[in-house]
This record gives structure tokens, C-alpha cells and sequence, in this order.
């Protein structure tokens, strides 16, 4: 929930107001809005033009960034109540902590390996962030320097160049270079089909291509229709898996299926991961 100037919460304004779109955060984008309104029968008790008139003011640009330390418990709270959003307290409460110490106390990564968090955020943009501490630092992936605006976590991905759900090269088993692998895509219940996850891979794809990879892979499980459609909406093709081949597969329930997904890079520049 944010609250604007004047102390009214956003909740209090319209029943509907998960509903709206996030991307309309200046002036100059309030006649696309006007007209994304005037499609709508209802936008609960607020009036279209009322709507376009605080819009600017209640309605928070998404910003997608590295996740900073002070992101943590809301990257953990997103991951639970997307992941497992039957569980109710105190056992949701146990898993946001339990997930909070695997992302600060969580395995290193290996040399010559890059992992990071990227989340989206509401209420927030770049421009006015003010930070504290060192750009390189990171501890577990995730940036250790602190912003005194951050923002509210609505959608999270980690990416990384492990390759530990890739099959190993050659006699000597070596980890697979070039190929990003994107996992933990989650995006708030009340934040969803408003394009967030399809900005979370956008972000993804160009951060693969500065590590320089030449494409980013990711498993998909084969009973999620949404994230499939996602993922195929963005370009990601099927892989068939050569019948018998035991490829890695991320460790989750044991009667999962898998779809492995990949998706070409496309970058001149490029330089070896
Ligand atoms: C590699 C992995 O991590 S796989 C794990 C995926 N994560 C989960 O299943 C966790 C629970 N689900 C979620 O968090 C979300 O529903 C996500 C991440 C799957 C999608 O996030 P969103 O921000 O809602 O997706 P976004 O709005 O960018 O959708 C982009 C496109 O994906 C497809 N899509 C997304 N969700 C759905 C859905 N529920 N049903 C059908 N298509 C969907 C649509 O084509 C959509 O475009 P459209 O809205 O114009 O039709």
C-alpha cells in the first residue's frame, strides 16, 4: 500500500487499484492513460479523470535494478508468497526467513562465475536514489550498498552463469560458459499482467550480454501455462531434451517436469563470460 501526500492510502482509493496499469508516470503519458480509462467500464469509486489527475502522484514508476541488501526481506517475501502462497503464519513467517538467510548466508559463487538479483520496484526511480556505500561491493549477489529510497519489491529474478542446470563439457565435466540461466522469476500477486516479469527478462537479457553470453536458458515447470506463455511471449524456444540424456534440473518436488527453455543473444560486442 502507498500513501500519497494528504495521508490518503491508495487502497482507500479504489478497490481496483491493483488492477491499473504501473507505466504511466509522468504528465506526458496521462492521454494514454485517459484512454486505457476510457476503454474500462469501472476503475472502482474513482472517476477516470480523478484518476488521471493524482496519477502521477499514487501511481509509482517501476524501476528494474540489482537488488541491494536493504531488499532482502521483501526479495524473500516476494519469492514466498509467490512460490507458496498456501502457507499461512507462522509457517509462511518461517519460510521468509528461511529464504532470507539462504539469499545473505547463501552458497559463493564459483570463480569465475556472476550471480545477481534484479528486482522491480515501485515508488522509486533512479534519479532520486541516494546511496551509501561501495558500487562493487556485493554480498550473496545482491549489491551491499544502501539506498535511503528504496522502493517496494514487486517482482524478482536471479540470474547467473553457474551453469549448474546446463550439462557439463567434456571428459573433464567443465561448467558451460556464454549461457545465462535465469531462475526465482516472481512477481507479487497484486503486481501481476501489468508487464513487470516481461521488463524483469528485458533487464535479464541485457545483463547477460554485458557478462557477454551468447544466450540465456531457464526451466519452466510444464503444468505453469502463465510463465510458459511469458516466456515464449519474450522469445524463448522449447528444447527437446535427447531421450535418456540425464540433464541437471533444478531440485524442487520430485514429480516436477521440466521444460528447458532457451533463448539466442544477440550482441556484436560480445566478449567470452
Ligand atoms: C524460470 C522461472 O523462474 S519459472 C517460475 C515462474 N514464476 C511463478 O510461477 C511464480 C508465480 N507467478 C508469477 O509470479 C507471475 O504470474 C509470472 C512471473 C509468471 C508472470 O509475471 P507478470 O508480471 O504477471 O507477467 P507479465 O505481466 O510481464 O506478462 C507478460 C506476458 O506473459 C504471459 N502471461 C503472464 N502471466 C500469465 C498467466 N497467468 N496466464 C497466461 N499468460 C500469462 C502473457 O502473454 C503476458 O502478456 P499479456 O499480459 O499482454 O497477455
Amino acid at each position: 500500500m502507498w500513501t500519497i501526500p494528504l495521508g490518503i492510502s491508495v487502497n482507500t482509493l479504489s478497490p481496483n487499484f491493483h488492477k491499473l496499469p504501473l507505466f504511466y508516470p509522468s504528465r506526458a503519458h496521462q492521454s494514454s492513460i485517459s484512454h486505457h480509462l476510457s476503454r474500462s467500464d469501472s476503475v472502482g469509486i474513482c472517476k477516470a479523470s480523478q484518476v488521471v489527475e493524482i496519477f502521477p502522484i499514487v501511481s509509482p514508476e517501476i524501476v528494474v535494478r540489482e537488488a541491494r541488501i536493504e531488499d532482502c526481506w521483501e526479495v524473500a517475501e516476494t519469492h514466498c508468497s509467490s512460490f507458496f502462497p498456501e502457507y499461512s503464519f507462522p509457517l509462511d513467517f518461517v519460510l521468509r526467513i528461511d529464504r532470507l538467510l539462504a539469499l545473505v548466508f547463501g552458497l559463493s559463487v564459483p570463480s569465475g562465475c556472476r550471480r545477481t538479483c534484479l528486482v522491480a520496484v515501485t515508488g522509486t526511480s533512479e534519479d532520486d536514489t541516494f546511496f551509501i556505500g561501495d558500487e562493487e561491493l556485493k554480498i550473496a549477489g545482491f549489491g551491499a550498498k544502501i539506498s535511503l529510497n528504496k522502493g517496494y519489491v514487486a517482482g524478482i529474478l536471479t540470474l547467473d552463469t553457474v551453469a549448474d542446470f546446463l550439462p557439463r563439457k567434456g571428459p573433464l565435466r567443465q561448467r558451460r560458459k556464454g549461457i545465462a540461466y535465469v531462475s526465482n522469476v516472481a512477481v507479487r500477486e497484486r503486481f501481476r499482467r501489468k508487464g513487470i516479469a516481461k521488463r524483469l527478462i528485458a533487464k535479464a537479457e541485457a545483463q547477460a550480454r554485458s557478462w557477454g553470453c551468447r544466450s540465456i536458458a531457464l526451466h519452466c515447470d510444464l503444468n505453469n501455462p502463465g510463465a510458459t506463455n511469458l516466456y515464449r511471449s519474450q522469445g524463448f524456444k522449447s528444447i527437446n531434451i535427447p531421450e535418456g540424456a540425464k540433464w541437471p534440473q533444478p531440485r524442487t518436488a520430485p514429480d516436477m517436469q521440466f521444460n528447458f527453455m532457451m533463448k539466442l543473444l544477440h550482441d556484436k560486442n560480445r566478449t567470452n563470460c
